[in-house]
């Protein structure tokens, strides 16, 4: 289903009292979205050990919703160190991030290894947020759209259109992430465009239509409004912003 959303990837920040009380002031102020103005689907992404702690100050809402930043496509086992999907979910994760470009460069997670954990997460029932980037070598190579292309065949379109409904794709040009340099609204809209049009191809219009594309990289309470205001921008994966209320919820009633 598309829909204006935003999640909040806290990376491998905060302390538990840290993110309990960034939760807090989050729920307040989602509580207090003045009558008539809809809100949109909010997701927090904590590291592991503080999904739990996070989890219980959430209301029946399922917004904000809980988000995982990774797991083991495994469902059970000797994968020490490793997390699985039924574990997440028994502690009230709703969604998972997927191909971020850090997960990419740092874990050498691979198109094959994340089209297996695509398929096992939504096995599972969660609901993926797959990433996808390119680098500012291949931006400068002109190669942005066949990069982009090629990650969506390898690691998504082998999806029947059921389960690919499930999906929501984030756009994050790795050159923007953490570096303060944002991509231009107009950069930003043209690659979705591309993607909504590649998903067009690989299923039909209607599928196209109906699917979240968020940007991230570099987004905050400043610019959010501008990139949100494309056609077709349907919100933000959030980084360093997401990690203060104040900035977080401006980004969130910036539609
Ligand atoms: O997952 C979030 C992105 O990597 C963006 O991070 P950033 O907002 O700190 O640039």
């Amino acid at each position: 289903m598309r829909q204006n959303f935003v999640a909040g990837n806290w990376k491998m920040n905060l302390t538990l009292p840290e993110a309990q009380a960034l939760t807090t002031e989050l729920v307040q102020a989602l509580g207090h979205t003045p009558a008539g103005q809809a809100t949109p689907q909010v997701v927090i992404c904590p590291p592991f050990p503080l999904l739990l702690g996070v989890h219980q100050l959430l209301g029946e809402a399922h917004n904000p919703a809980l988000g995982a930043q990774n797991f083991h496509q495994k469902e059970s086992g000797a994968y020490t160190g490793e997390v699985s999907a039924k574990q997440l979910q028994s502690v009230g994760v709703e969604y998972v991030i997927l191909g971020h470009s850090e997960r990419r460069e740092h874990f050498r997670e691979d198109d094959a290894l994340l089209a297996q954990k695509l398929d096992a997460a939504l096995k599972a029932g969660l609901k993926p947020i797959f990433c996808v980037g390119e680098s500012l070598a291949t931006r400068e190579a002109d190669e942005t759209f066949d990069f982009i292309g090629q990650q969506l065949a390898n690691g998504v379109f082998h999806l029947g259109k059921e389960d690919f409904s499930q999906v929501v794709i984030a756009y994050e040009p790795i050159w923007a992430i953490g570096t303060g340099k944002t991509a231009s609204s107009a950069q930003a809209q043209e690659v979705h465009a591309f993607i909504r049009q590649q998903v067009a191809s690989a299923y039909d219009q209607a599928t196209a239509d109906d699917t979240t594309i968020l940007y991230g990289g570099s987004c905050n309470a400043q610019n959010a409004r501008e990139l949100f205001s494309q056609p077709d921008v349907d919100g933000g994966l959030i980084g360093g912003a997401s990690l203060k209320a104040a900035d977080f919820v401006a980004i969130i009633q910036s539609f």
